[in-house]
């Protein structure tokens, strides 16, 4: 028997057996996160259901913490794959109409819900393993690197245009924040220096170099990449199937969806008093300094943001983007 529950921000679906399912609701009704829970297997799935990018914005960033709390929250889960329903696009990193003539009450509390999701993603108790399809450019490579294992999509994904003059997708990842005209927030760079190196981040930074997957892995930004070509009905793998939402089904056969299992598994076995504290050997340090910087963070954001030149950079990028989509 299903039993529905529905309180003002969540809908979980309690199904069969040890599955749990459930979604975060946005206020148009939609599903901006949408979370299983697998006991018996102690792995999660949360996959990002933000049309057309999964670009971040204040909502979006309280569901993914909220659905992220509630799966901590179950003893029985040790590790969740951090996913997108858009297999093209990881995340597209903040929501730029939430930077472009913003609302000064707005602002700051968006803000701040970026600084919870670093800190609610990147403290978890739980191994987040980010299966990382599409692009990740700015924030959308920060919640990558918020995670604890990387792995990318190679972008050998069929392609555009058919027949010979197939164009090959090649998803990129990277902080590009000078390309638009911002600096990446402090905690964001430092991410990046404890993830590649500080010589590697400092080329990256200044340049705003998104990666492609090949050069991901090289330097250490993902942890593995794997085609996305479809196997054989045969190679599914038990448990995945049950684990992706209905949205996402199709990736069952899925060699990145399939790696990204398997190692959300394997953390799963690992003894988790002995993961954590591990984690927190060196992670604890830079949490705690965000929080005790936070309000200062906001302050340069909000003050950084709102600048006649920085708003400027932005209105002209957005129109770029527009522009872009556009002429498609
Ligand atoms: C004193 C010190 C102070 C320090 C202060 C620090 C201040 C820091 C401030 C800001 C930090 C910002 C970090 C960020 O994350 S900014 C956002 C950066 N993101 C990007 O630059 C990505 C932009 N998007 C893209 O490059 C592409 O969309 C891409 C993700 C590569 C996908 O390309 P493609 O598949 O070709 O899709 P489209 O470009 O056609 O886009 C599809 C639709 O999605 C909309 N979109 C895309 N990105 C965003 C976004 N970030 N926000 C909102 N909307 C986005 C796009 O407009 C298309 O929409 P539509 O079809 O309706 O036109």
């Amino acid at each position: 028997m299903n039993t529905v529950i529905r309180s003002q921000l969540l809908r979980f679906s309690v199904g069969r057996g040890q599955q749990f399912r459930f979604s975060t609701a946005a206020a148009n009704g939609n599903d901006l996160v949408i979370g299983t829970v697998d006991e018996t297997l102690g792995i999660a799935m949360l996959t990002m259901n933000r049309p057309p990018a999964n670009s971040l914005s204040l909502e979006m960033n309280e569901a993914i913490c909220t659905s992220l709390k509630t799966m901590e929250s179950n003893p029985k889960i040790q590790s969740v794959i951090l996913s997108s329903s858009n297999p093209k696009i990881f995340s597209a990193g903040l929501d730029v109409s939430e930077l472009v003539s913003p609302h000064p009450d707005r602002l700051p509390k968006f803000w701040n819900s970026l600084q919870q999701l670093y800190l609610d993603l990147y403290g978890s108790r739980l191994a987040v393993v980010a299966a990382i399809q599409g692009h990740a450019p700015a924030a959308g490579c920060f919640l990558a690197m918020a995670c604890d294992y990387r792995i990318m999509s190679s972008g050998d994904i069929g392609g555009e245009g058919g027949g010979d003059m197939k164009k090959r997708f090649v998803p990129t990842i990277g902080l590009n924040e000078t390309q638009l005209g911002i600096a990446a927030p402090p905690w964001m760079g430092q991410l990046l220096v404890r993830t590649i190196g500080f010589r590697q981040a400092e080329l990256a930074l200044a340049m705003g170099t998104l990666f492609p997957p090949d050069r991901a892995l090289s330097i250490g930004l993902v942890d593995a990449i794997e085609s996305e070509q479809h196997g054989a009905e045969s190679t599914i793998i038990e448990g995945l199937s049950e684990l992706l939402p209905s949205i996402s089904k199709d990736q069952a056969s899925n060699p990145l969806m399939q790696k990204a299992f398997k190692q959300a598994t394997t953390f799963a076995k690992i003894p988790p008093h002995a993961r954590v504290a591990s984690k927190l050997v060196t992670r604890q340090s830079h949490i705690h300094d965000m929080i005790a910087t936070r309000d200062e963070d906001t302050a340069h954001f909000c003050g950084f943001v709102t600048q006649e030149a920085v708003q400027k950079n932005l209105i002209a990028y957005v129109e770029a983007m527009k522009s872009k989509s556009k002429k498609k």
